[in-house]
């Protein structure tokens, strides 16, 4: 039985590629676990529901070898201290922390309606009046973080979560930034990166003096503000491009176009957020929030009960499921997940055709692999592997699709595999079976004088485990 204490104290042994049933017995009994949220690059983010409350958690699971190899004691000690201390409706709560011998644990409030960057790739781009709602409740909860004398740095719509209503959380405060005027405290060995040159972020939310070794202030996460309400209304960062290094010669160009839809309020505001004068982005300057709360662009917005206002309702995740209503639910405990499957293999399905449908994806990353992916083709499985040098080893990603197709990339996004095992989707199906554990199946056709009469599974090997 595990007991909930501080995840402070020796951080030696370790698990990111432990499997969901591992994790299971490892937890349990404290714990029935979900669905997974999502993989970050140090930690796993699991549903998991305390059996004696009946509470929902984002469980943030952290490989204590992993971290220590790879230098990120500090930044898992500081984003500890400072979520513990943070205390606003705009920010992901941490109610406890605990460690076994492997991992590191961090119960989170759960966010259920996923990243502000799934719901931006689903709808295309979001209304006007959608923006303007996210928009200020990234500000109402940017008021409180800087009030306290901490920048994020890392502001991006993958680090703004939804609630299940649809409320912003933001997320992240791996890379957070107290001033030394900071009213939060933290460890002298928790502080993070002190050196001004030090590249923290991510690339198309960079600001200029950033990239220009300038150090942090409030008006980073400013600026990055107004990339995400661009991106909001447009579909993409304002400086996206190519490459990072693209990426970086046009932020440090400014190089902006407006889209002809962008109302003049929208304009003026990303305009002046993504002013290269860190102090003259509204916000930063000696008026305040002030600033940027009366912009016209937020006219409608009535920041007193800004959390009582109905969100813009959420596009979820699609999710073809291959069976009854049992399938479905089996989609909420990914150990579960091949079960539609088998049963729609044994002949008794209602797709006649023999045709395999694609399976309950397990996480929400679809629309994050897009580029790597077929029209009509989805993503059954996506794993980060240590590719083993002789002295070196380098993070790759492994896609697995529907198609069935595994695609490898590297850490630039850069294709550097692509094995398709079939290019007829009745003669093989993948059966995920578990977060790690997938089975190409060969399914044999039989075919009655004129309609399709039945199909079985002929062998479930060879295993692949991620
Ligand atoms: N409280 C939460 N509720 C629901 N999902 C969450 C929650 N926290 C994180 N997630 C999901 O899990 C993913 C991984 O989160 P995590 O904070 O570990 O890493 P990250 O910040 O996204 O990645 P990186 O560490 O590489 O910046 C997130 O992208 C998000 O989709």
């Amino acid at each position: 039985m595990l007991t909930a204490r501080e995840t402070e104290g020796t951080m030696t042994c370790g698990d990111l590629r432990a499997s969901h049933s591992e994790l299971l017995k490892r937890i349990s009994p404290d714990f029935e676990l979900g669905k997974i949220y999502g993989v970050g690059s140090y930690s796993k983010v699991v549903s998991a529901k305390k059996k004696d409350t009946g509470i929902v958690y984002a469980l943030k699971i952290m490989d204590k070898k992993f971290i220590t190899k790879e230098n990120k004691t500090a930044y898992v000690k500081l984003e500890r201290i400072v979520l513990d201390q943070l205390d606003h409706p705009g920010i992901v709560r941490l109610f406890f922390t605990f460690q076994d011998s492997f991992s590191l644990y961090m119960a989170l409030e759960s966010c259920e309606g996923g990243e502000l960057f799934d719901q931006i790739t689903r709808k295309g781009r979001l209304s006007e009046e959608e923006a303007c709602f996210y928009a200020a409740e990234v500000v109402d909860a940017l008021e409180y973080i800087h009030s306290l004398g901490l920048i994020h740095r890392d502001i991006k719509p993958e680090n703004l979560l939804l609630t299940s209503d649809g409320h912003i959380k933001i997320a992240d405060f791996g890379s957070v930034k107290p001033m030394q005027d900071s009213s939060i405290t933290v460890l002298p060995n928790a502080a993070s990166d002190d050196k001004a040159c030090t590249f923290v972020g991510t690339a198309a939310y960079v600001p200029p003096e950033v990239l220009n070794s300038s150090p942090a202030t409030f008006g980073n996460d400013l600026w990055a503000l107004g990339c995400i309400l661009y991106q909001m209304l447009s579909g993409t960062s304002p400086f996206k491009d190519a490459s990072e290094w693209l990426t970086f010669q046009r932020i440090i160009a400014r190089d902006i176009r407006f889209p002809n839809y962008f109302s003049e309020e929208a304009k003026d505001l990303i305009d002046r957020l993504l002013d290269m004068k860190p102090s003259r982005r509204p916000g930063a300057g000696p008026e305040g929030y002030g600033a940027l709360k009366m912009h016209p662009f937020f006219k409608r917005i009535d920041w007193e009960n800004l959390r009582k206002q109905t969100p813009p309702k959420l596009v979820l995740e699609q999710v073809v499921y291959s069976g009854d209503d049992e399938s479905h639910d089996s989609s909420r405990n990914p150990s579960h997940v091949g079960d539609g499957l088998a049963r729609q293999n044994d002949g008794s399905s209602s797709e006649a055709s023999g045709h395999v449908t694609r399976l309950a994806s397990i996480d929400s990353f679809d629309s994050k692999w897009q580029e790597f992916l077929d029209p009509g083709e989805s993503v059954l499985m996506i794993s980060t592997l240590k590719k083993m040098r002789k002295i070196t080893n380098k993070k790759v990603q492994l896609i697995l699709t529907n198609k069935p197709k595994l695609v490898y990339v590297d850490p630039s996004k850069v294709v550097k595999g692509d094995t398709i095992w079939s290019d007829n989707p009745n003669e093989l199906s993948v059966q995920v079976t578990s977060p790690s554990l997938f089975k190409i199946i060969t399914v044999c056709l039989l075919y009655a004088a004129s309609s399709y009469s039945g199909s079985k599974i002929l062998h479930a090997k060879p295993f692949f485990r991620f």
